[in-house]
């Protein structure tokens, strides 16, 4: 469980008058999630989440934020922040960024079916529509730059086939960076951890994505990759599900039809998606950071799945 910073019902009592929410009544840590502190709040207009930021900061936060609400007033189902008395979305508590978001009902489908897959797959078509007009630019901020800079401090930590492995996939990773193709990907605002535990689900019915405090700009086909390759694998092995797969691309497609540059690019960004989150659990694991409770996630489950999309192919987007 991660809690990061601790918030108290005093706190929370002194804090909230600035919000058109009335009174807090109680406030309860939340276990999961490994970046923020979270916690459900119960208030005299209904329950919330209050999020203190632990490592974003005030400048990087409105693109969040007002992507959030951007997305929202679109009808993309996501979370919508509450601006206090000045209108800010984004407020200090105990020193650090701080927002309040409206809950989303349902719990998370920890164990998806094609149908949940294509309820995913349509949404997320949806979201990178509803982001064409959206006009903050922040990139993201776990993209191939910060891939550059944090495989030379891992490096040490691997025995010698992981590293090998790491260097191999950074070079490659920066090469396909270069090429035509990649530069020609459609770009835009991007969730970029759209996993399992960050949607909910009333019964087969999505209910909202959440935590974006990990979107940026970025190519919309990252965003296809790094969701395929937790919703539609089995979690054991990393092995793809056909049928999850192809719901997922199909109803994607349906919404926002894939492009022959799209085609091409599909393979590495298989690879660049596994990558990214090999390369950044491994991070956390060796570099781990104070917490009132933590759990680690594990990092050989994406050297799995890089290992996998490198020796096999997966299906092709459809045409
Ligand atoms: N808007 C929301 N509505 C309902 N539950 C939420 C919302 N935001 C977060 N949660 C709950 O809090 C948990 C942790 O949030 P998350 O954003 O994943 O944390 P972190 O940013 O630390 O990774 C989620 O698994 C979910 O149960
Ligand atoms: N999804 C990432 C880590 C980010 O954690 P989250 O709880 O904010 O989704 C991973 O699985 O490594």
């Amino acid at each position: 469980m991660a809690v990061f910073t601790s918030v108290t019902l005093q706190d929370l009592t002194d804090w909230m008058p600035q919000f058109p929410l009335g009174k807090a009544h109680a406030i309860r840590g939340i276990a999961s999630g490994i970046e923020n502190s979270n916690f459900f709040i119960d208030t005299d207009q209904g329950e919330y989440v209050l999020t203190i930021f632990e490592n974003l900061n005030f400048e990087q936060l409105p693109f969040y934020l007002k992507l959030m609400r951007h997305l929202a007033d679109r009808g993309v189902l996501v979370p919508a922040p509450i601006a206090n008395d000045r209108g800010d979305l984004c407020v200090a508590l105990h020193g650090k960024p701080s927002a309040i978001v409206s809950k989303l009902h349902g719990s998370s489908q920890m164990a998806p079916q094609a149908v949940h897959c294509a309820e995913v797959g349509a949404m997320l078509a949806r979201m990178h529509l509803a982001g064409l007009d959206f006009d903050i630019v922040q990139p993201n901020l776990r993209s191939l730059p910060w891939w550059q800079e944090t495989v030379p401090k891992v490096l040490q930590f691997l025995d010698e086939d992981k590293r090998q492995l790491m260097q191999e996939e950074i070079r490659f990773q920066s090469a396909f960076a270069e090429t035509a193709v990649y530069r020609q990907l459609q770009n835009g605002p991007v969730h970029a951890d759209l996993f399992r535990n960050n949607v909910m689900f009333d019964g087969d019915k999505l209910t909202g994505f959440f935590d974006f405090y990990f979107a940026g700009c970025d190519t919309w086909l990252f965003d296809v990759a790094v969701t395929i390759n937790d919703w539609c694998i089995d979690l054991d092995t990393g092995v793809l599900d056909l049928a999850r797969v192809e719901a997922m691309l199909q109803a994607y497609h349906s919404v926002r039809p894939f492009t022959e540059n799209e085609q091409e690019a599909w393979q590495a960004m298989l690879r660049a998606a596994a990558f990214r989150f090999w390369l950044s659990r491994v991070f956390d694991y060796y570099k781990p950071r104070d917490a009132e409770m933590l759990t680690p996630h594990d990092p050989t489950h994406f050297e799995r799945i890089l290992r996998l999309r490198i020796a096999e192919p997966a299906p092709k987007l459809p045409r």
